[in-house]
C-alpha cells in the first residue's frame, strides 16, 4: 500500500500530531468492508519515539460530491484513486447499515443498541464543527462520530453513552450504535458511535458568551435587569448535571477515596515548567492545594472535562456531550472514579471564561472588570442551587474540596491555552491571582 498518507495525515483538521516530526505512516490493518470501501488502521511513528493509531476509511475510485473532492482526496496506490469514505453519503450510509444489522466483519463489530432503528436511507453530510474527530450527520436524525486516533482501552464516550441510554437519561444524546473492536493484545478498541442529533440545538457556550456580551453592552443595566439573563439556564443546567451524575452514581457505584492532591501537585508542577507566570507563584499554589489536607471523598464516573462547549440547550432540556474526559490523559486515567465536584468545578471555571473571555485584548476597565464579574457571580450562583435541587446537597458546601478542583482546571488551563492559545493565558492567570487573594 503507497497511499501517501505521511502527506496527508498533517493537513486534516483532526491530527493531533502537529507539534512533533512524524517519521513514518504504515497501514497496520486493511478491512475491506464492501464494494469499494477499506477500513485501514495505520501506525503513525514519530521522531520523539512514540506512536499513534488512527483511522481512515477509504473509498477507491469513487469520488464524492464536487463540493467535498478537495477535503476527501487522499492520493493513488497502483492507479486506483483512494478518497475518504466518510465525505461520501452512500458510504456513511452503508457504515449505518452494517451497524443496524449488527454485522461483524473480521474483528469490527458494528452493533445497534437494543430496539434502535437507524436512519439508513437518510442523507449523509460531514459536520462542519471544529473537532478532534469527524462527525457525519444524518438528515438532523442521527451523528455518528468517527474517532480518529484510536487507543486501546475502554472509551468512555461509548461507556457511559451506552449505560446512560440504557438508563434512559434524558440529558444525553441517547447512544444508537457503535463499532468497536479488539487489539493484537486482546485489549478493546473503539471505532465509532452514533448518537441521536439534537435537532435544533445551541451551544451552551454560544448563549452564555451572547449573554455576558449582552450585559457589556448595558451600561446602566445590571445582571438581572438585561434581556439576555442566563441564569434561569444556568439553573436547568445545574440540574442536568446533577441529574446525569445521579445515573451514573446509581448505575456504575460509588466509593469514598482520599481528595488527588498528588495528582493535583504534580500536574501544577508540569504546568510550571512550561508557564513561568506559573512557576512565579508555584510556592503559594502549592501551599494552598496542600492546605486542603487530607480529605476523604465521594467518587464515581463523571464526566470528566465538563464546560460551556459540552453542553447543547435543545427545545426540551440541556444535554451533556462528549465523554471522552480529559484530552491527552491516558484512557485508564480518564475512566477514574472522581468527585462530580470536578465537573462542577469545571462549569464554574467555564462560567468565568464565558465572561473574561470577552474582555481579552480589550483595555482596561474597572467598569466592565465589575460586570463581568455580576454576571459569572449570578450565573455561578444559579448552576449550584439548580444542582442542589436535583442532587440533595449543594455543592458551595464543599468549598474547600471545590476550590482544590477548580484549582486545578486553571492549572490545566494554562498549560492548555500556553500551548494552544497564548492570548487567552490571562483568563486562567488572573483566576489564579484572585484564588490566591
Ligand atoms: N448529538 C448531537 N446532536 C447535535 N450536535 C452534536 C451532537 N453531538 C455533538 N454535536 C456537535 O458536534 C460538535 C463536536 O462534537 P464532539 O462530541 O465534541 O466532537 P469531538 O470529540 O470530535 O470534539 C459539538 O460541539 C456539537 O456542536
Ligand atoms: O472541548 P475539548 O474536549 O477539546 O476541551 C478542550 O478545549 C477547550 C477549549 O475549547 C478547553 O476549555 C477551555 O475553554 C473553553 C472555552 O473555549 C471554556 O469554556 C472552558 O472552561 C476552558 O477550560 C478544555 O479545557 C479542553 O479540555
Amino acid at each position: 500500500m503507497m497511499l501517501p498518507f505521511a502527506d496527508w495525515l498533517p493537513r486534516q483538521r483532526w491530527y493531533a500530531g502537529r507539534n512533533r516530526e512524524l517519521q513514518d505512516v504504515r497501514p497496520q490493518a486493511v478491512t475491506h468492508l464492501h464494494d469499494d470501501v477499506d477500513h485501514m488502521l495505520l501506525d503513525v511513528s514519530f521522531a520523539d519515539g512514540g506512536t499513534d493509531r488512527y483511522q481512515v476509511l477509504v473509498r477507491w475510485d469513487h469520488p464524492p460530491s464536487d463540493e467535498f473532492v478537495a477535503a476527501a482526496h487522499i492520493g493513488s496506490d497502483n492507479g486506483r484513486m483512494a478518497y475518504d469514505a466518510l465525505y461520501d453519503d452512500d458510504a456513511a450510509r452503508s457504515l449505518l447499515s452494517l451497524i443496524q444489522n449488527d454485522t461483524e466483519i473480521k474483528g469490527l463489530r458494528f452493533t445497534a443498541e437494543p430496539g434502535v432503528r437507524l436512519p439508513v436511507e437518510a442523507p449523509a453530510r460531514v459536520g462542519d464543527a471544529e473537532q478532534s474527530n469527524t462527525s457525519v450527520i444524518f438528515d438532523s436524525a442521527a451523528v455518528m462520530k468517527v474517532f480518529r486516533r484510536v487507543p486501546s482501552g475502554v472509551n468512555p464516550d461509548v461507556e457511559l453513552g451506552r449505560v446512560l441510554a440504557r438508563a434512559g437519561c434524558r440529558n444525553v444524546a441517547a447512544l444508537m450504535g457503535a463499532v468497536e473492536g479488539t487489539d493484537d493484545d486482546g485489549a478493546p478498541l473503539t471505532f465509532a458511535m452514533v448518537n441521536e442529533y439534537a435537532r435544533n440545538s445551541a451551544e451552551g457556550w454560544a448563549m452564555a458568551t451572547t449573554s455576558a456580551r449582552d450585559l457589556f453592552n448595558q451600561n446602566e443595566l445590571h445582571a438581572d435587569e438585561v434581556g439576555g439573563d442566563f441564569s434561569g439556564e444556568s439553573s436547568r443546567l445545574g440540574e442536568a448535571v446533577a441529574s446525569v451524575h445521579r445515573i451514573l452514581a446509581q448505575e456504575l457505584g460509588e466509593s469514598s477515596a482520599q481528595l488527588p492532591v498528588d495528582a493535583m501537585l504534580a500536574r501544577l508542577d508540569s504546568a510550571a515548567a512550561t508557564v513561568p507566570e506559573v512557576a512565579e507563584r508555584l510556592p503559594e499554589l502549592r501551599d494552598t492545594l496542600k492546605a486542603t489536607g487530607p480529605t476523604e471523598i465521594t467518587v464515581q464516573r463523571v464526566h470528566g472535562d465538563l464546560h460551556l462547549g459540552q453542553v447543547l440547550r435543545t427545545p426540551e432540556t440541556w444535554l451533556l456531550i462528549d465523554f471522552e474526559g480529559e484530552p491527552g490523559q491516558p484512557v485508564e486515567e480518564r475512566r477514574r472514579p472522581d468527585s462530580p465536584l470536578r465537573d462542577v468545578a469545571g462549569m464554574l471555571r467555564s462560567f468565568e471564561y464565558a465572561a473574561y473571555q470577552l474582555l481579552v485584548g480589550t483595555p482596561d476597565d474597572d467598569g466592565l472588570a465589575e460586570r463581568a464579574k455580576e454576571w459569572i457571580a449570578r450565573n455561578q450562583n444559579a448552576f449550584c442551587e439548580g444542582y442542589a435541587e436535583v442532587a440533595g446537597y449543594d455543592p458551595r458546601e464543599h468549598r474547600a474540596v471545590l476550590n482544590a478542583y477548580e484549582l486545578d482546571k486553571m492549572t490545566y488551563e494554562a498549560a492548555y491555552e500556553a500551548r494552544h492559545r497564548p492570548n487567552w493565558l490571562r483568563i486562567p492567570l488572573l483566576s489564579m491571582a484572585r484564588l490566591l487573594g
